[in-house]
């Protein structure tokens, strides 16, 4: 392989699948490089999760597709098992064996994936501290945990032995701040310490802002976009224009929708309405100022994950 080229780790290429009579993924096509971490974002019932299972193997692209992860077709059980070796898959709830302890059901999965010889004990001492779990935790059965522990112990799992490749499908859910900021320093450390390529999906689109370098919208099974989140929210602002007095928040809100039907425009909760697609704010402060509505103040942002996808889906 050339110097400058990335080594593809995840390739999808025209998948398709239908359910019944619905067509739930359409043309789907993407690469994922090394060391890449990738976000998948998109309404509830967008086709994320379907994709997920498709490239864990769990179904069947139909009726067509290819998929091939680490240069193995996930479709092929001799080369999935190569995949499921070197790669960790979370898809929806973990499930745990509830007769036996978390320690146990991470000691099963580990020796599952890597052989009887795997040193769990180290690993799980090494990992339990990110996801807060306690010794005492971990030796209860599984049956007698929280969704959140349920969580936190199928996504300690997916650490266990370094695998090259995280395919995480709304890995957050139902862990509360402290822990979910101490996964995300993890992956930040085994990307920057293994370089390991990610795949997420996540509404909660902070979390993909802070984590992804690029970023997979999807829409009713089709990618409508696919680009990098630097370009994506470095080149556009959003202004803020703070009003002295309440009832202005309207009344600019109404006026602007009015005279400039192009700008995009939302209230705040503080006195303030948020603007997004200007060039430049001159027109609508002259525009607030010939109606006699007093701007205290006006702020310029760079454009969050949240705003863009407001603009994407919601207008
Ligand atoms: N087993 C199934 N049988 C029939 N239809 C299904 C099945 N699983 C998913 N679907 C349909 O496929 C579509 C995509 O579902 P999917 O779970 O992939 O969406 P999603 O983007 O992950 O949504 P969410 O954000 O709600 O998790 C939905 O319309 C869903 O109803």
């Amino acid at each position: 392989m050339a110097e400058n080229q990335v080594e593809m780790i995840i390739k999808v290429t025209d998948v398709y699948k239908k359910i019944g009579n619905s067509q739930i993924l359409k043309e789907i096509n993407f690469s994922i490089g090394k060391g890449e971490i990738v976000g998948l974002v998109g309404p509830n019932g967008a086709g994320k999760s379907t994709l997920m299972k498709i490239l864990a193997g769990l179904w069947a692209p139909k009726p067509k597709g290819e998929c091939y992860i680490l240069g193995c077709d996930v479709t092929k059980e001799k080369e999935r098992i190569e995949v499921l070796r070197r790669a960790s898959f979370f898809i929806e709830t973990p499930a745990l064996y509830s007769k036996l302890s978390g320690y146990d059901n991470i000691e099963l999965y580990s020796k599952l994936k890597y052989g009887s010889t795997f040193n769990v004990k180290d690993e799980i001492n090494r990992l339990a501290p990110f996801f807060e779990l306690e010794n005492n935790m971990l030796k209860r059965k599984a049956k007698a945990y929280s969704l959140g522990t349920k969580q936190k112990v199928g996504l300690l799992q997916m650490f266990i032995g370094n695998p090259e490749v995280l395919i995480l499908d709304e890995p957050f859910n139902g862990l509360d701040p402290t822990v979910t900021i101490k996964v995300k320093e993890l992956l930040k450390t085994r990307w920057r310490e293994n370089n390991i390529t990610v795949l997420i999906s996540s509404h909660i689109l902070s979390d993909i802002e802070e984590l992804c370098s690029r970023i997979i919208f999807i829409k009713n099974g089709s990618i409508i976009l696919d680009k990098n989140k630097e370009e994506l929210l470095k080149s556009n602002t959003v202004v803020i224009f703070h009003f002295t007095e309440k009832e202005h928040v309207d009344l600019a809100c109404r006026l602007i929708k009015e005279k400039l039907p192009h700008v995009s425009v939302e209230t705040q909760f503080n006195n303030s309405i948020k603007i997004h697609n200007i060039s430049s704010y001159e027109d609508i402060f002259n525009l607030l100022q010939n109606e006699g509505i007093k701007v205290r103040d006006i702020e310029e942002q760079r454009m969050s994950l949240v705003d863009f996808y407001k603009q994407l889906y919601l207008q």
